[in-house]
């Protein structure tokens, strides 16, 4: 992995409370004589963090795409709530410096002068904590450049081809609230408090320019991206990112995730960029916990304990989807794993990226939980919505799983130093 793919972590002991220390030391005359607190914040006693795993910010492409998943998100979906392209570039600016900011370890405005009369620049609650691995992947969705009819900021001509609404795929039941939005932030890091920090302060920095839509927390990884981690499990109990897509298979990578400058002429500014696809999947948790092993392990296609492919052999054998058992193929006709497999999707693949996610009960007692499904493809158009029909209309597993939310957003590419994030779509 390059330095300049962001999944190079870079090690130290930043620490954002010396950090807003010089930010603080423009209120030390106000603060001096309030007891209790302290005359500029750099005076505050905070547990240093020890060193830290930071992803840097800038790069050929965003960084929280091929970067090993971290154990926590939170996802932010954001609605513009102006017209003017000048206060919108001004907001990925400010995001922009933000970002660098906070991935980096530090605090959101470290090195300005704080107002001791204004609100602090932080919101503070990561003071003291290391940067966690936190990445923030920016993306823009097809309201961006087009909302009822209107090209609200003469963005539409540029808009790529393939960034549309996502189809109506069967037995979908979407929450208007937890679906589409004009601009989405992906925040990953191995602190969940990193990772809320984050998104609330990039919501504050946008207050007046933009407002959440909706956002979701996830708290366990279901996919690894990288060879060098374990497989972890998802809410159904079994091992989840065995075949998928991995940082270190760069040929792959390439085919399958990053945008090619001759993909769409139309879109140029998004060479090197992505397309990030969000599924909101409710899992009816009760009667899964209620469903045999063995018809458990024949919905997957895999056994539960390690993960190996009904076809036999260990979690990184190939499957067999030809070998037939007393009763049919080893793994079933509507086995996940089969329907979801490159032959029998045009040779596709995707990068999944998702969470384990859980809102409370429902009004009769039920989890609300289930997986918050993210993917990186090169093009929606065949790298996704084929495979995701394909599943919904065949998969055994469907009549377990609810979609209730989905959005689409193009990812652009990772931002050189001195530059916006997504600053080609506005040159
Ligand atoms: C449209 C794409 C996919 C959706 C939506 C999806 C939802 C989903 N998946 C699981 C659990 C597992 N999926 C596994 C493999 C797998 N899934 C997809 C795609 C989607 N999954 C692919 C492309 C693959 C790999 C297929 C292959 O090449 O073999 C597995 C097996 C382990 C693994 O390889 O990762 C599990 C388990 C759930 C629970 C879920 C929705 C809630
Ligand atoms: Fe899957």
């Amino acid at each position: 992995m390059t330095e300049q793919d962001s999944t190079e972590p870079t090690t130290g002991n930043v620490s954002r409370r010396r950090l807003l220390g010089v930010a603080g030391a423009g209120a030390l005359a106000g603060g001096a004589a309030i007891a209790g607190w302290q005359v500029g914040h750099g005076d505050y006693e905070e547990p240093q963090p020890t060193t830290s795993l930071a992803y840097d910010f800038h790069g050929e492409h965003q960084a929280g795409i091929v970067t090993p998943s971290q154990d926590r998100l939170h996802f932010a979906s954001f609605d513009v709530t102006t017209d003017s392209s000048d206060d919108l570039i001004a907001l990925l600016k400010a995001w922009t410096e933000a970002a660098a900011a906070m991935t980096a370890g530090k605090t959101v405005g470290a090195g300005q002068v704080a107002n001791y009369d204004s609100p602090p620049l932080d919101t503070g609650e990561a003071l003291g904590l290391p940067a966690s691995g936190l990445t923030l992947t920016f993306g823009f969705g097809p309201t961006l450049f087009e909302k009822d009819g209107k090209d609200r900021f003469g963005l539409n001509k540029r808009r790529p081809k393939a960034l549309k609404r996502l189809p109506h795929f069967p037995a979908d039941n979407l929450d208007p609230n937890r679906t589409d939005g004009d601009l989405c932030v992906q925040a990953c890091a191995n602190d969940p408090q990193v990772a809320v920090h984050a998104i609330r302060n990039l919501a504050r920095i946008g207050f007046g320019t933009v407002a959440v839509r909706w956002n979701q927390l996830g708290f366990g990884r279901t996919s690894s991206t990288s060879t060098t981690q374990a497989t972890p499990r998802n809410l159904m109990g079994f091992k989840d990112g065995t075949a998928n897509l991995k940082a270190e298979d760069s040929a792959e990578i390439e085919k399958f995730v990053w945008v090619d400058p001759a993909d769409d002429a139309g879109a140029d500014w998004l060479a090197g960029g992505s397309y990030l696809v969000a599924r909101r999947i409710k899992i009816h948790i009760e009667p899964w916990d209620r469903t045999s092993l063995n018809e458990q392990e024949n919905l997957i296609g895999r056994d539960r304990a390690h993960g190996a492919p009904l076809s036999g052999g260990t979690e990184f054998t190939e499957l067999d989807l030809k070998i037939k058992g007393t009763t049919g193929p080893l793994i079933p006709m509507d086995a996940h794993v089969r329907l979801a497999h490159p032959t029998q999707n045009n040779g596709t693949r995707l990068l999944r990226r998702g969470y384990n996610f859980t809102d409370g009960t429902d009004a009769l007692g039920r989890l609300d939980a289930g997986l918050f499904f993210i993917a990186y493809v090169r093009d929606p158009d065949k790298h996704y919505i084929p495979m995701q029909n394909q599943l919904s209309s065949k998969d055994g597993l469907m009549e377990y799983l609810q979609h209730t939310g989905s959005g689409l957003w193009a990812v652009p590419p990772g931002v050189k130093k001195g530059e916006y994030v997504g600053q080609a779509l506005f040159s």
